[in-house]
């Protein structure tokens, strides 16, 4: 027999199997079908329980059933032959026949653990790992790798050049596929990790730190559903077309109850998309940030009462503006602003009550002016309008006008004026929302009615208070407390500033963390302060630290020039060793000035022509207009061309990647050669860089 002859005798054997182990996904749907409609027909019978149980009956069959029809394609991946003859089948998900005997191992299960972990130098009893590719629900190729020769029955066929090369060839699209059926040893030990405390996951550019991570998710929910799904598992990128990049693999592993927030997402209701300039974001992110946000929700609002003056009976009370002072530092003494709320009318009264000294008025007694002074619009309307509840959005809206006077000298002229700049829109930026986070925890939330105290003056309660509060929508008055989660996956994580880590904190307070980065791809500017705050967010939870050493992304040819500008980036800088070549090296062009955008505009097309997959055009910020009005017609044409920044690509990848004025990309930012070394990594194939001055290319050895 041919070795083709072979190869096809062994597809259609594990085709065989593979049809059988469908059939029976196909009867588990049926099965998991009829008892969600069961489940339904059981709620009209009408009692609690009926309901109750159909929640449960219809909860479960529905998780399933979005399981089995999730884990579809390439559902059988993998096959060990064991010392002894045993043939193990390993898939996205379990699947057991009609006498519960196991058909598919899932491959987070204890033993499947082997698929990832065996190799030649230690096989575990492993003869031969076979990996199969499928489409749907064919079997197209089988990749194996006979890891113990010794133990090999004669007749035992070995195929093809082991998966993991094929895997990395293949052309990408837009969106990050599960790598499960390739994973290798060391990144599966990151994934296995045990659950507590932190596991960080460090590794140089195209490491699988990502995929590592994601399929790290679904092993923790695989190992301990019932904690991770009701106390949510919460996975944050650096930004929504990175969280649209990585959506597909949870899903596709059979898993869909996770929560992906992009940074600028992670506060419900406020959705930011865009970066700040430099300048104004390293301000924003700053620690520096946190006394200026603490003053502003502590401080009076502008336009707010200064003194109120009430007659009664014989005398005239007054609150001035001394007085007002010593009523706000109390209520605020133990109370964020909004939980003092509604203490407010209680301390106002006590204070007026404080200066009664007229006969008339004493006769009558406290209780007597009380009911006086709360019927009254003019307390009323004081009340309001001295302490009223604030929301986090409103007041963040309050910083252009008010940041220089908070700010106490803590930035300089440069910072403030970026910072005013970028307010001036209204809309929040990226780096806002955890300004706006620190705020709504300042703030507090308004507690709900039961929860006020008996001795508030309940005119101010009235239905038609209530009533505006919903018209207004102040969103701080919603609950903070749900913001927590079991488990936080963090991504990207060397970009954090001091004030996202602080806004990720809140949210895993009493979780388990997965963190994910590489400081040498980092930009943001201050590393220890970025590092402190870290340290902060995980509250002394103990570190479990992995690294990962090889990039599966890049070409060798494209890493080597990615490895120069990292010594020039960030000395020492964790780099990873590049497993494929391909004969193609990255090229430069150096044109004239009038010349740049026709270059730009040829490389594009012969990229294009060149590589199946997935084309970048990346540039400074200020050149994108100009290179995506020049580049229109093709972008209308080509889906997988893209025009982005540097940070844009954070995380992404390309086949091909046109990098225009590098020297421009470097001169952007403090971290510019940073950002340079991790657009330069993003290129699988083909790297081209365009530019009308070179002198990075001098500075590279
Ligand atoms: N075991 C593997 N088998 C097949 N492909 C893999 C494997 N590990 C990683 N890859 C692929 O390598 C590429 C890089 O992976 P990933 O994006 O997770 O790396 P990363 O370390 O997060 O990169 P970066 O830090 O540069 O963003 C992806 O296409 C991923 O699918």
């Amino acid at each position: 027999m041919s070795s083709e002859q072979q190869a096809a005798a062994e597809i259609a054997a594990e085709q065989a199997y593979v049809d059988v182990v469908y059939g029976r996904l196909d009867e588990s749907t049926k099965v998991a079908q009829s008892l969600v409609t069961e489940g339904f027909a059981r709620g009209h019978v009408g009692n609690e329980g009926g309901l109750v149980e159909r929640d449960a009956m219809v909860f479960q069959a529905t998780r399933r059933l979005s399981a089995l029809n999730a884990a579809h394609d390439g559902l059988v991946f993998g096959r060990l032959d064991l010392q002894g003859g045993e043939a193990r089948y390993i898939g996205r998900i379990g699947v057991r026949d009609a006498e519960r005997e196991i058909l598919l191992v899932d491959w987070r299960a204890p033993a499947a653990a082997l698929f990832y972990q065996a190799t030649a130098q230690d096989p575990t009893g492993v003869v031969r790992r076979r990996v199969l590719r499928s489409s749907g629900k064919t079997v197209v190729g089988v990749e194996d790798d006979l890891l113990d020769a010794e133990n090999a029955p004669e007749d035992m066929v070995v195929v093809g050049e082991g998966a993991l090369l094929a895997s990395l060839s293949r052309a990408r699209d837009s969106t990050m596929h599960s790598v499960v059926a390739t994973i290798q040893k060391e990144q599966d030990e990151a994934i296995r990790a045990p659950s507590r405390g932190a596991t960080i996951i460090g590794g140089g550019p195209g490491t699988g730190k990502t995929v590592v991570a994601l399929h790290r998710a679904a092993y923790l929910l695989y190992t301990d559903r019932r904690r991770f799904e009701s106390g949510g598992v919460l996975v944050v990128g650096p930004s929504s077309v990175f969280m649209s990049y990585i959506e597909r693999v949870l899903p596709s592993l059979g898993e869909t109850a996770v929560t992906l927030r992009s940074l600028g997402e992670v506060v419900d209701g406020v959705g930011a998309r865009e970066h700040d300039e430099p300048v104004a974001a390293a301000a924003k992110g700053s620690s520096r940030m946190l006394p200026v946000l603490r003053r502003l929700a502590t401080s009076p609002q502008p336009g707010e009462p200064t003194s109120f003056r009430y007659f009664y009976k014989d005398d005239v009370l007054v609150l001035d503006a001394k007085k007002l002072a010593n009523i706000r530092r109390g209520l605020l003494s133990n109370l964020p602003r909004n939980r003092a709320y509604p203490k407010a009318p209680a301390a106002v009264a006590r204070a007026l009550w404080q200066q009664v000294s007229g006969e008339r008025a004493l006769e009558k007694g406290e209780e007597g002016f009380l009911d006086e002074l709360t019927t009254d619009h003019r307390y009323v309307d004081f009340v309001e309008a001295w302490w009223p509840p604030v929301d986090a959005v409103e007041l963040w809206r309050t910083l252009p006008k008010r940041v220089g006077e908070l700010a106490n000298g803590a930035f300089s002229r440069e910072e403030l004026d970026a910072m005013v700049t970028s307010w001036s829109s209204g809309v929040p930026a990226i780096e806002d929302v955890p300004l706006i986070d620190e705020l709504r925890y300042l703030l507090g939330e308004v507690p709900p009615d039961d929860e006020r105290d008996d001795d508030v003056p309940r005119q101010l309660m009235s239905f038609e208070r209530r009533e505006r509060e919903v018209e207004n929508e102040l969103r701080s008055t919603t609950s903070i407390d749900d913001d927590g989660y079991a488990h936080v996956l963090v991504d990207e994580a060397q970009d954090l500033s001091p004030m996202q880590w602080r806004m990720l904190g809140r949210r895993g307070r009493y979780a388990s963390w997965t963190i994910v980065g590489d400081l040498a791809q980092s930009s943001w500017p201050h590393a220890d302060e970025a590092e402190q705050a870290r340290v902060a967010a995980l509250e002394g939870k103990v570190e479990h630290r992995f690294r990962l050493s090889t990039n599966y992304r890049n070409s060798a040819e494209i890493y080597d020039l990615a490895a120069d500008v990292a010594q020039v980036a960030i000395p020492g800088a964790d780099l990873a060793e590049a497993v494929r070549r391909t004969g193609e090296a990255p090229r430069h062009e150096w044109v004239a000035d009038a010349a740049l955008l026709d270059a730009v505009e040829a490389e594009a097309d012969t990229m294009l022509e060149r590589v199946e997959g997935t084309v970048a055009v990346v540039a400074a910020r200020a050149d994108l207009p100009r290179l995506r009005a020049r580049l229109a017609d093709r972008l209308a044409a080509h889906d997988r061309l893209r025009v982005l920044d540097g940070l844009d690509t954070k995380g992404l990848e390309f086949d091909a990647v046109v990098v225009v004025e590098p020297d421009a990309i470097i001169a952007e930012s403090e971290a510019g050669w940073r950002t340079f070394y991790v657009v330069l990594t993003r290129a699988t194939q083909l790297l081209t860089t365009v530019g009308t001055t070179q002198t990075w290319l001098s500075r590279v050895s």
